[in-house]
């Protein structure tokens, strides 16, 4: 074990900045042998702080680049490492790390304030190209959701988000005695290895997938997806779907009125657009594009109505007709795949994306 890490120092740590300074070197060593540093690699360290993990990573890396939001601490590491042996390796960004532009590198380590935890660990997976680990310490509760497995009491969507993008692991307990000042809870090392290649799909319906089923976690998806305002937006989203699919056979109203040849020059670029637009998840402008379009249905359906002397009950029970079959088809969908009496808290990564597969097969979307 090399010398002690730790710089002393009578800064006043800032608070709203998470600025709790991990000072038991015997925890300094142990994360940096579990971020298992080969001597060509690239670190990325965010929030190094004072530097005291920094040394170390220093005495390992080919070269560090540290992300740090405070200008105090900022001054600090460049008193600290400028003019040190390493000052060559060292390269240090001032921002905030969420907002910051990551360069590349092979390991991230860090020792974050907790409110960034979330955005931070989405962000490093988002990352491209992909690194090879991140050894990251967070709060414990935090931690702890991150590798939970199906049936366990703390797993939740952040469970199966990052554990469809990433091989997670729980590595280290680490006591608030470490740190000085202590924060009020306990915190965790995990490590994070992101799957290569990422998993290829919608992440936008995955994550409303996602949203649906952990609103209720211990429910069966049967009652979950009884739920009128789940159901109502699962059918806007149906007939939006249906919509896109009208426009791509060129089978809407105006099409029909032009000329065979015009109509199929048009129908080949609406169908190259859609395409894209259904790949991304949608986006906004067809969003009211489509409003518009379905706005002015009613309008014209509702003239119809009026002039074939149609009441407003008859109206009512046509929508409430609508509603039920609509009900209708998301519980057989869930029946046919076996997933009607399932609970999400016992679902696996698997489980969720067959289901989203069963879903999207039957024209059901969660965008
Ligand atoms: C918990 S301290 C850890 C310091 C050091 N890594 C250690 O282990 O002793 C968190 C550090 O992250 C910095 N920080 C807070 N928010 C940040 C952000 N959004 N981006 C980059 N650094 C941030 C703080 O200023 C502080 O230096």
């Amino acid at each position: 074990m090399s010398k002690n890490p730790v710089a002393k120092n009578q800064m006043v740590f800032n608070k709203s900045f998470g600025q709790h300074i991990l000072v038991n070197p015997q925890m300094l060593h142990s994360i940096v042998e579990k971020s298992a540093i080969r001597p060509t690699d690239i670190v990325l360290e965010i929030g190094p702080g004072t530097g005291n993990l920094t040394a170390l990573l220093l005495e390992k890396a080919k070269k560090v680049i540290a992300v740090e939001i405070d200008p105090r601490m900022v001054a600090e590491l460049n008193k600290r490492f400028k003019y040190s042996q390493h000052a060559h390796k060292f390269e240090l960004i001032q921002g905030d790390a969420i907002s910051t532009e990551f360069p590349f590198f092979d390991v991230c380590v860090a020792n974050t304030p907790y409110q960034i935890s979330s955005p931070l660990v989405f962000k490093l997976l988002s990352h491209r190209p992909l690194f090879r680990h991140a050894v990251l310490m967070f709060q414990k509760e935090f931690a702890m959701r991150c590798v939970a497995k199906p049936s366990s009491d703390l797993y939740c969507r952040l469970s199966v988000n990052v554990q469809l993008l990433s091989k997670c692991d729980h590595l280290i307990k680490v006591g608030k005695n470490n740190f000085k000042p202590p924060p009020k809870v306990e915190s965790s090392v995990i490590r994070i290895e992101p799957k290569n290649p990422a998993p290829v799909l919608n992440y936008i319906e995955w994550d409303g997938l996602l949203r649906v089923c952990f609103m209720r976690k211990n429910k069966q998806l049967s009652a979950i997806f009884k739920n009128k305002s789940v159901l109502q937006v699962l059918e806007k989203n149906f007939e939006t779907y249906q919509k896109i699919k009208a426009i791509e056979q060129g089978a809407v109203e105006e099409e029909q009125k032009q000329n065979q040849d015009t109509k199929g020059k048009k129908g080949n670029n609406n169908n190259n657009n859609v395409a894209d637009l259904m790949q991304m998840g949608m986006d906004e402008e067809l969003d009211e594009e489509i409003d518009d379009e379905k706005s002015n249905k009613k309008q014209n359906k509702k003239k119809h109505n009026d002039d074939e002397g149609l009441d407003e009950e008859e109206d009512a029970a046509q929508v409430d007709d609508k509603k039920k079959l609509f009900k209708e088809k998301i519980h057989k969908i869930l029946e046919d795949s076996g997933y009607l009496e399932k609970r999400p808290a016992k679902l696996d990564i698997d489980d969720y994306l067959k289901l989203l597969f069963v879903f999207n097969q039957n024209e059901i979307h969660f965008k």
